[in-house]
């Protein structure tokens, strides 16, 4: 039997934190070597040794944690949200020094929540309408959701590719917000209520239907098996993977 795993966990107070802790420790294959949070020395990390670290924080401190985490040697899959264009050119730019490096960086580790962005990105170009409407827990720090970003982004390239008209709206009058944010042509809703913790919705309208692509993470544990297979899989991944679609064959 090889030995297990040693990950490190980023975060490790907040609310995935603490699911992935509990996960890492449940886990035969995989070994609970730190778990850091703020306040605590970032040092601390790599004296543990840990081949992998996980990272959900905050989108303001994740890329100067990737910094460090690169830098020192480590593999890193990286939950925490906020990710543009041109921070994930930064990662790479510091991968190009550590060739050896994997890091996976994805919105979201749902299973279903993947599957539901691919279904949208094949749906989209058959519909003249499409809006994202994302709902989760009023203590999120960023709107809209990196769920939602990234789907709004795969959803415009899928119709990009395909040469779609743009979506009709008549809107000439408009309180501010209103009509969502406009994310590369495609407007996406922000819903916070207590009682949520991450859903999604994906409308889509052509003449006389419409399509509702609707996903819905009920607990942090849907998180947990992709967390776990990026975990498992991020040393052999060497580069900067987006999302988990790959690992899954998708
Ligand atoms: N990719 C996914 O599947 C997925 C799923 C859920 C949440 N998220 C994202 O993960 C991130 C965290 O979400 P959450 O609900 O756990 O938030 P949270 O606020 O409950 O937890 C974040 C934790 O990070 C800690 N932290 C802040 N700065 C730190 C630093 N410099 N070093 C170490 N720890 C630090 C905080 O003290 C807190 O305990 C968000 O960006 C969220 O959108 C992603
Ligand atoms: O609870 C959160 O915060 C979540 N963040 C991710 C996002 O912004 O897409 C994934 C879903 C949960």
């Amino acid at each position: 039997m090889t030995d297990p795993v040693p990950v490190a966990v980023l975060g490790a107070r907040g609310r995935m934190g603490q699911e992935v802790c509990r996960t890492v420790e449940a886990a035969q294959d995989l070994t609970l070597v730190a778990a850091v949070d703020i306040g605590d020395e970032l040092s601390s990390v790599a004296d543990a040794g840990p081949l992998v670290v996980i990272d959900f924080t905050h989108p303001d401190v994740v890329m100067d944690n990737l910094r460090f985490v690169i830098e020192h040697g480590i593999h890193a899959v990286v939950g925490t949200t906020g990710f543009t264009a041109q921070r994930l050119d930064v990662v790479r730019g510091w991968l190009a020094a550590a060739p050896d490096v994997g890091v996976i960086v994805a919105p979201n580790f749902g299973i279903g929540a993947i599957l539901s962005m691919r279904f949208a990105e094949l749906a989209a170009p058959h519909f003249e309408s499409v809006e994202i409407v994302e709902l989760h827990h009023p203590d999120k720090a960023d709107a809209p959701s990196g769920t939602a970003a990234a789907t709004a982004h795969r959803i415009a390239a899928a119709r990009a590719a395909a040469d779609s008209p743009p979506i009709p709206d008549a809107t000439t009058t408009e309180l501010a917000g209103a009509r969502g944010a406009d994310i590369d042509g495609i407007r996406v809703h922000a819903v916070r209520a207590r009682g949520l913790v991450a859903h999604q919705e994906i409308i889509l309208g052509a003449e006389g239907e419409t399509l509702t692509i609707r996903h819905d993470s009920l607990n942090r544990s849907s998180f947990m098996p992709g967390v776990v297979l990026a975990t498992r899989q991020v040393a052999a991944h060497p580069g900067l993977t987006v999302g988990i679609d790959s690992l899954l064959g998708l």
